[in-house]
């Protein structure tokens, strides 16, 4: 079997280019660029990349960006103050607070102070509570990034066995709820799963979101299934994903590289998620259909 390899990269491309379109739509009708405010505190060099990632997508799409980075001893107070200010300002649609925070800071009392029609990242349990029962808000961009690639791959998904290995807050729990959205059966895995090979293998669609590098197998794969790789694992040999792809690929139908996989997918997905924030703010409508 030979697979196809998803090219998230030009998919994310083409996402961007559509959302480009849209905002320069919204800055001719509202005289204002849809704005997005990423706040990063401390000089994790992770973090820092895909913050400058963003700032250049951010402009690319023809949106204003305002970077916040702060010392890594910025206190719990100040952050939140930080996040009243961007809440009250009306340039900013959407607010992103980088991930991980240092740790004295919660990371819950700062996620649960944006306001959630500002949260483009869609981790406020406002916007996780609006997913799960069926109401219009923010998706986190991961997941979203995903789920947009396997409707290109497969179209209709309903029906179809899913199986999301790994339960976060921001990418395997809010993947599995788009997923039983889409009509999918959902098989949630985790680190106390007994058998995970034998519970991937029942899978059309597998979707790994772990942090263990190379952890799925080939052969847990069932011939012809559909792979999404959501890992970025910084290793000896580079940047691998949670899934082992030279022995993955042999068994699937399709499946996403790291890097160039859904990493860009996340970044297209937060510019179409501020460009879906200023809309509704301004009550300036947009097409739905081009942002999928
Ligand atoms: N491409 C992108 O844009 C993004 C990529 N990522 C990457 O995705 C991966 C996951 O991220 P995230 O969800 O934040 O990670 P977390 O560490 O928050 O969650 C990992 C999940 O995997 C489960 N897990 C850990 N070890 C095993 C194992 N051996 N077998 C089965 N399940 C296991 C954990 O189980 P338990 O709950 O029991 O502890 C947990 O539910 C990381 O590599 C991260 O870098 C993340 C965000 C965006
Ligand atoms: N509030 C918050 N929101 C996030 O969305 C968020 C976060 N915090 N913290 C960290 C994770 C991780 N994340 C990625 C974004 C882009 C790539 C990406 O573009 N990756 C490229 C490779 C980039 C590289 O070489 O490192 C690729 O896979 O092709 C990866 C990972 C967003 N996250």
């Amino acid at each position: 079997m030979t697979a196809d390899i998803i090219d998230g990269k030009a998919f994310a491309l083409g996402l961007r280019e559509r959302v480009g379109k849209q905002a320069a739509a919204f800055t001719a009708r509202t005289g204002r660029q849809p704005g997005l405010a990423v706040v990063l505190v401390g000089d994790d060099p992770a973090s820092s990349v895909y913050v400058r990632s963003k700032g250049k997508a951010t402009a690319a799409a023809g949106m204003q960006g305002f970077e916040h980075r702060l010392p890594a001893a910025t206190s719990q107070a100040d952050l939140i103050a930080l996040v009243d200010t961007l809440n009250a300002d009306p340039a900013v649609d959407g607010i992103l607070v980088q991930l991980p925070l240092p740790g004295h800071i919660d990371e819950r009392a700062i996620i649960t102070r944006i306001d959630p029609d500002k949260d483009v990242d869609g981790f406020h349990p406002v916007n996780a509570g609006r997913l799960a029962t069926g109401l219009d808000g923010f998706v986190p961009c991961t997941p979203l990034g995903c789920l947009m690639l396997l409707r290109h791959q497969l179209g209709d998904l309903s029906g179809k066995e899913a199986v999301v290995v790994g339960r976060s807050n921001i990418v395997g729990k809010p993947m599995a709820a788009l997923l039983v959205k889409e009509s999918c059966t959902v098989t949630v895995a985790h680190s106390r799963t007994h058998d995970l090979a034998g519970v991937i293998h029942r899978a059309d669609i597998v979707v790994a979101a772990v942090g263990v590098p190379r952890l799925v197998k080939g052969e847990w794969i069932k011939p012809g299934a559909v792979v999404i790789d959501v890992g970025i694992n910084r290793t000896e040999d580079g940047l691998v994903g949670d899934v082992d792809f030279d022995g993955a690929v042999s068994h699937t139908a399709a499946i996403t590289p790291v890097p160039g996989g859904v990493g860009p997918m996340t970044i297209a997905c937060l510019m179409r998620n501020t460009l879906v924030s200023a809309c509704r703010r301004e009550g300036v409508a947009y097409d739905a259909n081009a942002l999928g």
